[in-house]
């Protein structure tokens, strides 16, 4: 736990508890009630410092994000944004384990799931921990709705590859690929930290959509 940095972390996020929820096992398939309506819930995994998320929740009241994310020392990051935001009333954070989502959401629950620069683990012996190993696509599944979706970006050539070969061996549909997203950059792009640190040293943004059949 990457809390030796930021010793006031642990009592901030105690102090908003509405932001950062501290039970979130109870909300699985009670989402409606958290939120209180019953709009679809688009999660990001491994939300980092939380600009994605929460420019989405701006752009699109009418969807309910949820940011996931591992360590404290990052997720307080994303609380202070969201608290200098005045708290989006279709935004929460998870401070959990993506790989755990599960215990968390039931079947049906997610109707979107975002991978946004992912840690690419790029040794072989690593492949399980990449978010987008069919261990995690299993999960996935698990969570979303039938025929949910996947967005994925990315800096990282050799992660985007792998994820395309994953995806397909696990049978989903790509229904979008651009291999530098920028060229185009759609309106509604909402960047991401490492997407902008990435982006302005000139590397290309991979993008992906994918389909559960
Ligand atoms: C490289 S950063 C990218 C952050 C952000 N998405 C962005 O694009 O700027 C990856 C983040 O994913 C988090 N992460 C990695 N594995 C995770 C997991 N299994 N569950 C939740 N968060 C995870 C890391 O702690 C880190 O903050």
């Amino acid at each position: 736990m990457r809390l030796r940095n930021k010793p006031w972390a642990e009592e901030f996020i105690n102090e908003h508890p509405d932001v950062i929820l501290p039970n979130p096992e109870q909300c699985k398939g009670n989402w409606a009630t958290v939120f209180g309506n019953d709009h679809p819930i688009h999660i990001e995994v491994g939300t980092g410092k939380g600009q994605f998320v929460l420019g989405m929740a701006l752009q699109n009241p009418d969807i309910n994000y949820i940011g996931i994310e591992l360590y404290d020392s990052v997720i307080v990051s994303a609380l202070e944004r969201i608290v200098e935001a005045n708290k989006p009333a279709n935004l929460r954070l998870l401070k959990v384990n993506g790989a755990k989502l599960q215990e968390y959401f039931a079947k049906g629950d997610v109707s979107r799931v975002y991978l946004n620069f992912s840690d690419p683990w790029p040794k072989a012996r690593h492949a399980k921990r990449r978010l987008t190993h069919e261990g995690f696509l299993s999960i996935y599944e698990s969570v979303l709705m039938d025929q949910g979706e996947i967005h994925f970006k990315t800096d990282n050539r050799g992660l985007f590859e792998y994820s395309l070969v994953s995806m397909n061996a696990y049978g989903m549909a790509l229904n979008y690929v651009s291999l530098d997203l920028h060229a185009n950059m759609p309106k509604d792009n909402v960047m991401t930290e490492y997407e902008e640190k990435f982006s302005a040293k000139g590397q290309p943004i991979y993008r992906l959509e994918c389909q559960f059949k």
